[in-house]
């Protein structure tokens, strides 16, 4: 199952996913200045990111958005992207937070589960209720794909909506037991199941209260490094083992900015990694 193999790269390297958010202005002067199509630059810049990390990791992290931004070329990158680490059998999570219904979500399962647009775990949006969620299920049968639905987001206007009180509940802890209940039968060896969680590593408390409620809930934990989310909070939520795997985006993929704009610019975003793993060291 797909979550029992992502809990168990986190074990064997670390609990870290690297987040390929990746934007022109991020890219090495040589890139840029380079007459490759913006489709060539990206892939090279994330292919270089990918080699040089992909033994420290547990997974990558594409958000679709800024490849929409670039328009065909950028989703042409994307493709190629997941393609490549999905080929060098890592895990990839596309970032694509989609919401619809049934009909609709029926047409993103095959864009996101299959062809061209292909990964392993795709990122929901649960606003919509069961039927917006249900479509992906007939791709999850074989196990090899899953799903994380938000729960409690990272930044800080989460708050508006997701900490509204609801028959004197938080809707995030409503949320995170529908998240667990959805996800009931398929329980792997890691004791997670298909129907992970996004929980946002900036309000630390929160996720002790979700996670104390849904001990079969494996979690995307967006918001390390750049948005404020700590070491040391991670050192709380991991208490009783790995239950999730933490995105770190920007913090990773800029880290050579105004330190090298050559070739030799993975030499910093393997530091990066590095130093994360450091700070996340669960002891
Ligand atoms: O609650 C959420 C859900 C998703 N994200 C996404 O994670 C990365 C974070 O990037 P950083 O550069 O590490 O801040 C980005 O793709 C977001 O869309 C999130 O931040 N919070």
């Amino acid at each position: 199952m797909i979550i029992d193999k992502l809990y168990k790269e986190c074990i064997e390297k670390s609990p870290i996913c690297v987040g390929l958010d990746t934007k022109i202005e991020y890219l090495p002067e040589y890139l840029i200045k380079s007459g490759m199509s913006i489709e060539e630059k990206i892939f090279t810049f994330n292919k270089m990111i990918i080699d040089n990390t992909i033994d420290l990791i547990a997974c990558f992290k594409v958000q679709i958005a800024f490849y929409e931004a670039l328009g065909i070329e950028g989703l042409k990158a994307y493709s190629k992207t997941v393609k490549y680490i999905r080929e060098k059998g890592k895990i990839v999570i596309g970032d694509i937070k989609r919401g619809d219904i049934s009909s609709t979500a029926e047409a993103y399962a095959d864009a996101h589960f299959s062809g061209d647009f292909e990964v392993d775990i795709i990122t929901v949006n649960p606003y919509m209720g069961y039927d917006s969620i249900s479509p992906y299920e007939k791709y999850m049968e074989n196990d090899d794909k899953a799903l994380f639905m938000l729960i409690h987001t990272s930044n800080k206007s989460s708050k508006d909506f997701q900490e509204l009180k609801v028959d004197g509940e938080k809707l995030y802890m409503k949320v995170a037991e529908k998240c667990s209940k959805w996800g009931e039968d398929s329980i792997g060896e890691s004791g997670f199941n298909k129907i992970g969680g996004v929980v946002g590593l900036t309000f630390p408390e929160e996720f002790l209260e979700i996670k104390k409620k849904t001990p079969n809930t494996f979690f995307l934990i967006p918001g390390y490094g750049v948005q404020g989310g700590k070491g040391e909070s991670i050192k709380e939520i991991f208490k009783d083992g790995i239950c999730g795997v933490i995105n770190s985006s920007r913090g990773i993929i800029t880290a050579h900015k105004g330190k090298s704009e050559d070739e030799n610019f993975v030499k910093y975003t393997r530091e990066s990694v590095l130093s994360m793993k450091e700070d996340l060291i669960v002891g």
